[in-house]
């Protein structure tokens, strides 16, 4: 399988403080990969790198076989990598179908029929019903919704997805993952940082873990959920509790 993105070595400082470290991993395509950490640990710092919204400190970051460190986000974006993000701001004022044909104009979509590709993915993130309506008129779950189906409209090989599922009833959650699903089953990679394990770990079959900037821990999820440091970091329950 040929490798979709490549981080090697990248450091990112902000002053003293150091919010990646040395952070390197390789990605297959079609690989749907989570990210975890405590809050603060510099994982939608990561994305920014891998977005191109901040340069690195030092590092390389490789995707689709080239190197784009020092290529500007809306390149990146025509190139393939679309962003979603966790508080989402769509153009209010616009319906939800012309906010896609904004990203589609946007990204990397080429699509013959842009009109028609929006319409397949409203139809595909449940947003059809709501296509005419002012995205500012929706619920947070179409909200969210429409922040996957806009980045979707750019045309993506890489989606990056920043805590889509903060914020949902259980219900709407479950919803949610089963349209990434779908997503990832179309062969489109997926890195997805999240806080909810279990809607994470219902679609990655890779998770990093990330503290202080640095990976400690990666591999397949239950066996590093199942980790004692993973288990200390990111739960809080030390080796010496479930000694005790
Ligand atoms: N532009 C910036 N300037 C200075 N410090 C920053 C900047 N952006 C992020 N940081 C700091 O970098 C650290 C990592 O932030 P980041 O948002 O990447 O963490 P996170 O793991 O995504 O957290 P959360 O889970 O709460 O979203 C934090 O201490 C944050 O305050």
């Amino acid at each position: 399988m040929a490798t979709i993105l490549s981080l090697s070595n990248v450091n990112k400082n902000f002053g003293a403080l150091t919010v990646s470290d040395d952070v390197t991993f390789d990605m297959p395509e079609g690989q749907a990969l989570g990210i975890i950490g405590p809050n603060g640990a510099g994982k939608s710092t990561l994305f920014n790198l891998i977005g191109g919204t901040l340069a690195v400190s030092s590092g390389t970051v490789q995707f689709a076989k080239q190197d784009v460190t020092r290529v500007p986000a809306a390149e990146r974006c025509r190139m393939g990598i679309a962003r979603s993000f966790q508080i989402p701001h769509p153009f209010v004022g616009m319906s939800v179908y012309e906010n896609l044909l904004v990203a589609s104009s946007f990204g990397n979509s080429g699509h013959h029929d842009a009109k028609a590709e929006c319409r397949d993915i409203l139809d595909r993130t449940g947003l059809l019903p709501k296509a005419n309506r002012p995205a500012g008129s929706l619920t947070l779950l179409e909200r969210k919704r429409l922040e996957l189906a806009r980045a979707l409209a750019s045309g993506p090989k890489l989606l990056l997805l920043d805590e889509i599922a903060g914020g949902l009833t259980e219900a709407e959650c479950h919803e949610l993952v089963e349209t990434i699903k779908g997503i990832r089953d179309s062969g489109v990679s997926i890195i997805w940082i999240e806080h909810i394990v279990h809607a994470l770990t219902a679609v990655v079959e890779r998770l990093i873990v990330i503290d202080f900037g640095k990976i400690v821990a990666e591999g397949e999820p239950s066996k590093v959920m199942a980790d004692p440091l993973v288990q200390e970091i990111y739960m809080g329950i030390s080796v010496d509790d479930t000694a005790a």
